[in-house]
């Protein structure tokens, strides 16, 4: 990557300044009209006059874009410099967080990726832009979840009062002192796995092959039905709900592209240009909505500990002090608790809390697959701490005690900073006043900014060894035997950042050490190769193909970014490790 210092401050002080940078440009911009306006005046139906208008409009849109827009100093590729669609085409073809790291490699720490977006990679840009106090709010991006849910969630609200209003009741609901709560849920679900879906698996013999991303995904959407509205989904038991998880990458990698030209959304296009993905869209919308009117019918007697239970308290608080204040004016903004917001909650959080969690945990058995010497040392501690004589056997692995294990907690990290499951750029939008990063990049309002998590986890500057998996760089120095550089751990972040920080961390560490710890501690691992898989191939089996960055790596686990991520395999055989009691 370019050094910092080495690019020119782009910020030009007025319109004068950056005009004199292009003036080729600009001159053939000002020719080209000449004979646009010669055919205009020759042609003589009005369609054709209004086509030659819109082309000569969206040429001269594409010459002010590269010549006199405020951010035409800064360096990107000019197929996305130009108009959106490449933005476009990058946040459906799944290639969103490889595209970031190569432009970052190639024009250095500020990238404009889009007409009006800039991605930064740099330490400081993490806190200008997501920090506290940065001058900065979700972007319009956003809206491509709000449109078709008609309201917004907690993770998609863009208004700071309103989000702030959101985020505090979520937050009691996964605060630390309540994950007592959702213990009964992390287990029972788990027994699944290990007691039918892979009931069949014994001591002798390898079972039938297993696609570790299929199963952990049904295994966290059936986790998050119950977390947040005491729902039983049966997805790793049957297959009527299995349509959730399969359609959620599309599904959000649509309506994360759509956000983009919010136009297309607010003029309702989306149903006539995707209509098979709005299908997909509108039906897990149905599925939210019913969830929320079933558990809001059954509140009563459902016990009160789901991450529901405090939405539908804080819906019934409103609804109390709207009777009880109706002749007095509200002092102060009221936000409301509607169906559609309960319900776009609901739906936002399976994806935000079932897909992230399944793709981190598939991952850190990935690598750790994939780095023997990692998985010994992981074994070795599951081992000292759940003694495979000790009486209780698979038992003795709840919430509570896996937290002793700071080795798998290291390789959970570790996976997280090579494969973040949200890889790409959480977008915000610079607020009136601007702000400023580095004391050099002067960015004004309007602009979108970002950080994208998955080439900054990857920056030599901030890592040592930054392709490696290495989980000893989490220990504390008296644990570290290989890594010698400090990182610069202030850029990790798979969780956000700042204000909108994942308010599921602390859950989401919760589940994926108990399914982590029981599954490594159960059994042992042979990967499927490609020659045995036959017939069966991977979507990175094509990729790897085409011999591009970041997809020809033995030991890269491959993610499509579709906003949260998309992954197959490893496919594997287990077998039940010697001395274990699963009962
Ligand atoms: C490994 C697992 C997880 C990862 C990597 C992850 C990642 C993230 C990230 C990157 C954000 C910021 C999104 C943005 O700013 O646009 C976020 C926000 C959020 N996450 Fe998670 N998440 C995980 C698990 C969960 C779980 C289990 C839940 C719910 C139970 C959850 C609920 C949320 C919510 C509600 C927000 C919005 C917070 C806000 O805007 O204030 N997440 N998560």
């Amino acid at each position: 990557m370019k050094d910092p210092a080495q690019q020119p401050s782009p910020h030009s002080p007025n319109m004068a300044a950056r005009f004199t940078h292009h003036p080729i440009l600009a001159t053939l911009c000002l020719v080209s009209c000449v004979p646009v306006f010669w055919f205009f005046l020759q042609t003589q139906t009005n369609f054709a006059k209004l086509a030659i208008l819109g082309i000569e409009l969206w040429l001269l849109t594409i010459v002010y874009r590269v010549t006199l827009h405020p951010l035409a100093k800064y360096p990107g590729p000019w197929y996305a410099v130009c108009a959106e669609f490449y933005n476009l085409f990058s946040c459906l073809c799944g290639e969103r967080h490889l595209h970031f790291k190569i432009w970052h490699d190639t024009y250095g720490p500020v990238v404009r990726y889009a007409p009006n977006r800039l991605s930064f990679c740099t330490a400081e840009a993490v806190q200008a832009i997501y920090g506290v106090r940065a001058n900065t709010q979700k972007s319009q991006v956003y809206n491509g979840f709000n449109i078709p849910f008609e309201a917004s969630a907690t993770l998609t609200c863009i208004d700071r009062g309103e989000h702030a209003f959101k985020r505090r009741i979520l937050k009691q609901a996964l605060e630390p002192s309540r994950l007592g709560d959702f213990e009964n849920s992390i287990l029972e679900n788990t027994r699944v796995l290990t007691g039918t879906v892979l009931g069949g698996v014994k001591e002798e013999n390898w079972s039938h092959v297993v696609d570790l991303s299929e199963t952990i995904q049904y295994l966290f959407t059936d986790m998050m039905g119950e977390t947040i509205f005491s729902k039983k989904l049966e997805v790793q038991t049957s297959k009527t709900n299995r349509f959730i998880p399969e359609l959620l990458p599309t599904a959000t990698a649509g309506i994360h592209a759509a956000g983009h030209v919010v136009l297309t959304l607010k003029l309702q296009l989306h149903r006539f240009l995707f209509p098979g993905m709005m299908r997909g869209v509108f039906r897990f919308i149905d599925l939210s909505r019913q969830q929320c009117i079933d558990r809001i019918r059954d509140s009563a007697t459902i016990p009160h500990h789901d991450v529901f239970s405090s939405l539908i308290d804080e819906k019934a608080r409103q609804e109390r002090q709207e009777t009880e204040l109706k002749s007095h004016k509200p002092s102060k903004k009221q936000y409301s608790l509607t169906l559609k917001d309960l319900t776009a909650e609901a739906g936002i959080l399976m994806v935000a809390g079932a897909d992230t969690s399944a793709t981190c945990t598939v991952s850190t058995l990935f690598y750790l697959l994939h780095y023997p010497d990692m998985l010994a040392k992981v074994r070795t501690e599951l081992d000292s701490v759940f003694p495979p004589d000790a009486p209780g056997g698979i038992e003795n692995i709840t919430p509570s005690t896996v937290a002793k294990c700071k080795y798998l907690y290291a390789c959970i990290d570790e996976a997280m900073r090579l494969s973040p499951p949200v890889s790409g750029l959480l977008p915000r939008e610079v607020l009136p006043g601007g702000i400023t990063i580095a004391d050099r990049w002067v960015i004004p309002a309007g602009v979108d900014v970002g950080v994208p998590a998955y080439a900054i986890h990857r920056d030599e500057r901030y890592w040592s060894a930054p392709h490696t998996f290495m989980p000893e760089r989490w220990l504390d120095s008296s644990d570290k035997t290989q890594n010698e550089k400090p990182d610069s751990k202030d850029v990790f972040m798979p969780f956000g950042v700042g204000r909108t920080i994942c308010v599921g961390k602390a859950i989401a560490y919760q589940e994926m050490g108990v399914v982590l710890a029981r599954m490594l501690w159960a059994y042992d691992f042979q990967v499927v190769s490609k020659e045995a898989r036959g017939w069966r191939k991977l979507y990175w089996d094509y990729v790897s193909e085409r011999q591009e960055w970041g997809r020809t790596q033995e030991n890269e686990f491959q993610m499509l970014d579709v906003f949260t991520s998309y992954h197959e395999g490893p496919l594997v055989q287990l077998r039940k490790r010697s001395g274990r009691d699963l009962q």
